[in-house]
Order: structure tokens, then sequence, then C-alpha cells
């Protein structure tokens, strides 16, 4: 094989304080962040939701140094794997695709289609599969790809999720093995998986894979490790008022608390950087937490970022992925027949006539009703919760 590109999927995250409210727009315009059942109320209540949130997110960052350290780690993650390739006899091109915030899959995209590459890997730096993440990448390239006739011709292969690697688990059990053995008893110390929630109806109703994945990629974790400690699994960061995935991280932490845990280290298991929910939200606030539950020995895995092993885990993948049968890209967003990556689909099945009309009459109301909340402040979205 001649020269390769590897496109790195990545959600992206502000570079600096100003950032924070276009980055956090940008989120909640994605409809698979929000699905709501109605495209045209996506950009209003992206708008509204974003300016309400901030300030706080922006006081989050402010904790972490002004910005999110994702874009300087990611790059460098590209150099490593680019550095790597090269030692075992593949010479790559790597390109940086962020979801949300610079540099944009679009730019990406557009300096691959100069760059004359033999084929593409697309590898999102999500171990784990979720609709709200690399499932949301997936889709913006399916549409990037049919607006744009010189991708057509483009050889390229995607992998839908990696958690199985063995260079990447080993990789986690090399990092949890160092953090507990910091511990006077490393064997009792509790290792506590927190993993990043998603609606529950991602999983219940759309078919997200995730939560499946996230619970195979924790036991394979555990596994390797092959040690006896005691393991918990959680999820973190929920936002709005709908249910996420259980047990949600704090509760889990005042559980361990209560029943006289008092060592304990925290794996983030659904991504491979740092960023703000690893530096300002567990080492911060459920630091805080735990401690207020007796929890008084609080250790933090680190993420892989460039670690070695980590490294070579993913390049290893690429390369065996350019021997196997390409996987396309719809293929991976149409992964289950029940998965419904849009809301609207739903609506769309079952269209008649009187159901338009009844839509319709439903958008109308809905549109009145976040227009009163813009202009008074009260409304169905602040009582439960999701606007502050
Ligand atoms: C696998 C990881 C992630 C999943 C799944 C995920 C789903 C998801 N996220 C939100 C809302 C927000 N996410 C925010 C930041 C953020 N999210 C992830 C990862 C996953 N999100 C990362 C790595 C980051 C941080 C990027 C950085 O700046 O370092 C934010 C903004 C931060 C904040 O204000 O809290 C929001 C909001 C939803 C709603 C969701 C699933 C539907
Ligand atoms: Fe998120
Ligand atoms: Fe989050």
């Amino acid at each position: 094989m001649g020269r390769i590109g590897v496109l790195l999927l990545n959600l992206g995250g502000p570079d600096k304080l100003e950032d924070v409210g276009p980055f956090l727009y940008n989120l909640f315009s994605d409809p698979e962040i929000i699905r709501l059942p109605f495209r045209w109320m996506q950009k209003p209540l992206a708008w509204f939701i974003a300016t309400r949130r901030e300030k706080t997110s922006q006081e989050n960052y402010k904790q972490i140094g002004g910005g999110s350290p994702l874009r300087r780690i990611t790059e460098e993650q590209g150099e490593a794997i680019k550095s790597q390739l090269s030692e075992l006899g593949q010479e790559a091109n790597i390109y940086v695709g962020m979801r949300y915030w610079h540099p944009y899959t679009e730019e990406a995209i557009a300096q691959l289609t100069q760059d004359n590459i033999d084929k593409l890997v697309i590898l999102p730096l999500y171990p784990q599969f979720s609709i709200s993440t690399s499932g949301s990448s997936f889709r913006l390239l399916e549409q990037l790809w049919k607006e744009n006739p010189k991708l057509q011709d483009l050889e390229y292969t995607v992998i839908a999720s990696w958690y199985k690697e063995s260079g990447y688990l080993q990789a986690m059990a090399e990092l949890i093995i160092g953090e507990i053995e910091k511990f006077p008893h490393p064997d009792h110390v509790h290792i506590f998986f927190s993993a990043h929630g998603v609606p529950k109806s991602y999983v219940e109703e759309a078919g997200d894979p995730y939560q499946q994945e996230i619970e195979e990629c924790t036991n394979l974790i555990m596994q390797t490790l092959n040690r006896p400690n005691p393991h918990t699994l959680a999820y973190q960061s929920r936002v709005g008022p709908v249910e996420w995935l259980q047990p949600y991280t704090e509760d889990a932490l005042n559980e361990l608390g209560a029943k006289g845990v008092k060592y304990l280290v925290v794996v983030p298991i659904s991504f491979v950087s740092e960023h703000i929910e690893t530096l300002q939200e567990i080492d911060i606030e459920y630091r805080e937490i735990a401690e207020q539950a007796g929890i008084h020995n609080f250790g933090r895995v680190p993420a892989p970022n460039t670690n070695p092993v980590f490294i070579k885990a993913l390049s290893d993948l690429i390369i065996d992925v350019l021997q196997q049968p390409d996987l396309k890209l719809s293929q991976v967003t149409q992964m289950k027949k029940r998965v419904k990556m849009y809301p609207q689909e739903r609506w769309e099945w079952g269209i008649t006539t009187s159901a338009e009309v009844w839509n319709g009459r439903i958008a109308m109301l809905g549109f009145i009703g976040l227009m009163i909340e813009l202009l008074t402040g009260k409304g169905l979205l602040h009582a439960i919760g999701l606007l502050h």
C-alpha cells in the first residue's frame, strides 16, 4: 500500500473562554445530541440552551486553565500514530476532524481531498460506539460524501468501534496498575469505571449499542487486569431533565462511601484524552462528592493520551483494517435495523395527512411555548430543569 490517510474523529472542545458559547451552540444544534421531533426547533433551542449554559460551562473551563486540551492532545496522538506507522513500514498522512470545534471535520476533508492518498482509514477516537459520538461524526461524513464528487472516488474504510483491541485493554490495565500501586494495599482499592452517560432512550428506544459496549469493555479491562479488586461501573455528566443511563456516578460514589469504601480510583472509560470531564468533573466535582461520602483516598487513572502501548494498539489496528474488506459509512450508520439515528424518522414512518396536520399544530404550540419562555424566563423547560 502506498501513502494512506488516517482521519481521526473527535468531539472537539473550546480553545479559549470566548469559544465556549459557539461550541455549545454547535453541540446542541446536533440532532444526535438533542433529539427533537421537529428539525426546525433544533437551532432556536440550541441557541437558547447554549446561551443559558455558557456562564456555568465557562466557569468549569476556567478551572482547567481557560480552555479544552482536546485539540493539542488529539494532534499529539496523530503525530505519535504517524511515527509508529512509519516504524511499521506504513507512511501516512494524519488528519484531525472534530465534530463541534476546530479543526472541523469539514476542514480535514477539504485538506485530504487535495492530498494524494491511496486510501483513507476513518478512526473515531471513541473506543465504544454511540449514536451521539461516532454515530454523529459518521452521519456528517455520509453527508459530505454525498455532496462532494471527489470523495466518491476515494477508497476508504471505517472503524466503528475498537474497545476489544488487546493493546488498548493492555494500556488501560497498565494505567490502572500504575494508579492502584500508589496505595498501601493495591488489591483492596475499589476500581470505579466512570463512563460518559447518554439518555436511556438512546439505548432502549433507538438501539444505541453504547451501554452494551461499555459493559463489555469494563469486563474485558478487568479480565486483562487480572487482579482481585472490587469494581463498579457508573455513568457521569448527565445534562437536562430526562433519565440517563444509571447508576449515576455521584449516586454510586455516595453508596460506596456509605458501605465504608476508603480507597478508590476512578477510570474514565469512554474517552481517550484528558478533557473537561476528567480534569474538572472527576478531579474536582466527583472528588469532592467522594470526600463528603467518606472516601478520603481518591485517585484517578490518567486517560491514555499518547501512552506508547495505546498508540501501538491504534497503529496495529490501522494496519489490520487495511488487510480486511472495507467497511462503508452506510454500513456503520445503519448498524442495527431498529437504530433510529433521528427521532424524525419515527414520525416519518407513520405519516398520514392527519398526522401531518397534528404535527404542525403541536409544532406551533411548542414554538409559541418556547418563545414565551425566552421572553419571560418561566415555563415548562425551566420547571423541568432543562433551562436555568
Ligand atoms: C464518549 C463520550 C461522550 C458521549 C457519549 C457524550 C454524549 C453527550 N454529551 C452531551 C453534552 C455535552 N458534552 C460536552 C462536552 C464533552 N462531551 C464529551 C464526550 C462525550 N459526550 C467530551 C469529551 C466533552 C468535552 C470536550 C472538551 O471541551 O474537553 C458538553 C460541554 C461541556 C459542558 O458544558 O458540560 C456538553 C453540554 C450530551 C447531551 C450527550 C448525549 C446525548
Ligand atoms: Fe458530552
Ligand atoms: Fe458532557
